[in-house]
């Protein structure tokens, strides 16, 4: 089994240090998503796996081997980092056979890649005339080419349509069931929620968390219960007597209890005998919890527009 190993690495250039000290390990397995603010590191610290760049200090290694130390790194590692690498003149099938004659692989794996990454049909067009979507799914070819145990994906959704987007999803999970190691960067919360197991946050090249995704959630985000009724004044009065804090949507006639776990309010309501319409337990995402964590460490936030309270009654 095949895992990436980053150890104390930092990474700087000139005054500005863009990987500070980073530890983390990403296992086999499971999809490993890779957040952070822009500027956090992610796509300096991928390419320095990939041996790209060189560490000012500290390692990055993949099965224990630095990667320019590997035999045929292509069958062991599989990277998407620029969709625009591929040679302009070139057609999609010349690019992929170039690739795989380089690395001694078989011919046979070009069309398998390209059947996988739905370009069968326009793999002898020249790469110039591809779209951004059609460059993404043929960066994300030349990733599987070798069929590698280590996939790093920077950003892989990027430019896809809604059915390539599902598509990544689904391959994202595949390698990873088969037994695959898989990085991916994306700025997309409900897409990463939709395929990461485990997450690695950064911020300002530094490790913010290095932890189950459900995990994360819950840490960061406090537990809600959303709930309606056919009387309000019931509600509010009991809720505002034990002490919690809730917010009533005009619109929806909702309240939102704030950090309240369903079983209590459910029992609070039904020994008060206020009538219930709805209640449900509202689940936290991970935008919201990746917001609260990375708050203090975002260097390019642009001036927050001024919300308005809208027509709810807080208590
Ligand atoms: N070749 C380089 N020369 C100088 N500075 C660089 C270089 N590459 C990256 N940096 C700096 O290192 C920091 C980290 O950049 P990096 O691209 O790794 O962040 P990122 O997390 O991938 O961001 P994004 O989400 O915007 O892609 C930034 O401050 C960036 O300006």
């Amino acid at each position: 089994m095949t895992r990436i190993d980053v150890h104390e690495l930092t990474k700087e250039y000139g005054g500005t240090r863009a990987v500070d000290r980073l530890s983390f390990t990403v296992e086999p397995g499971r999809v490993t998503g890779f957040l952070g603010p822009n500027g956090a590191g992610k796509s300096t610290t991928m390419r320095l796996v990939l041996g790209l760049d060189r560490p000012t200090s500290g390692t990055a290694t993949v099965g224990g081997r630095a990667y320019a130390s590997l035999d045929q790194p292509l069958r062991r590692v599989g990277a998407l980092l620029d969709p625009q690498a591929a040679h302009g003149s070139r057609t999609a099938r010349n690019h992929l056979r170039a690739l795989a004659a380089s690395n001694r692989i078989a011919a046979t794996r070009v069309e398998a890649v390209l059947d996988e990454a739905g370009l069968s049909a326009v793999a002898g067009r020249r790469v110039r005339t591809y779209s951004l979507g059609m460059r993404q799914r043929l960066g994300i070819a030349a990733a599987l080419l070798g069929d590698p145990e280590v996939l790093m994906l920077d950003e892989p959704s990027n430019g896809l349509d809604p059915e390539g987007i599902i598509w990544i999803r689904e391959l994202m999970r595949r390698l990873a069931r088969e037994g695959r190691t898989v990085l991916v960067s994306s700025h997309l919360m409900n897409e990463t929620a939709s395929f990461a197991d485990h997450l690695v946050v950064l911020g300002r090249g530094r490790l913010l968390a290095d932890t189950p995704m459900r995990e994360f959630i819950d840490t960061q985000v406090r537990p809600r219960v959303r709930i309606r009724t056919t009387d309000d004044a019931a509600l509010g009065a009991l809720l505002d007597g034990h002490g919690h804090r809730a917010v009533r949507d005009a619109d929806s006639g909702r309240w939102t209890v704030t950090d309240a776990r369903v079983a209590d309010i459910g029992k609070l309501t039904a020994r008060a005998g206020v009538p219930i319409l709805e209640l449900a337990a509202e689940e936290g995402t991970l935008e919201e919890a990746y917001l609260a964590l990375t708050a203090d460490a975002t260097e390019y936030t642009a001036r927050p527009a001024r919300t308005t309270t809208g027509q709810e009654a807080s208590r």
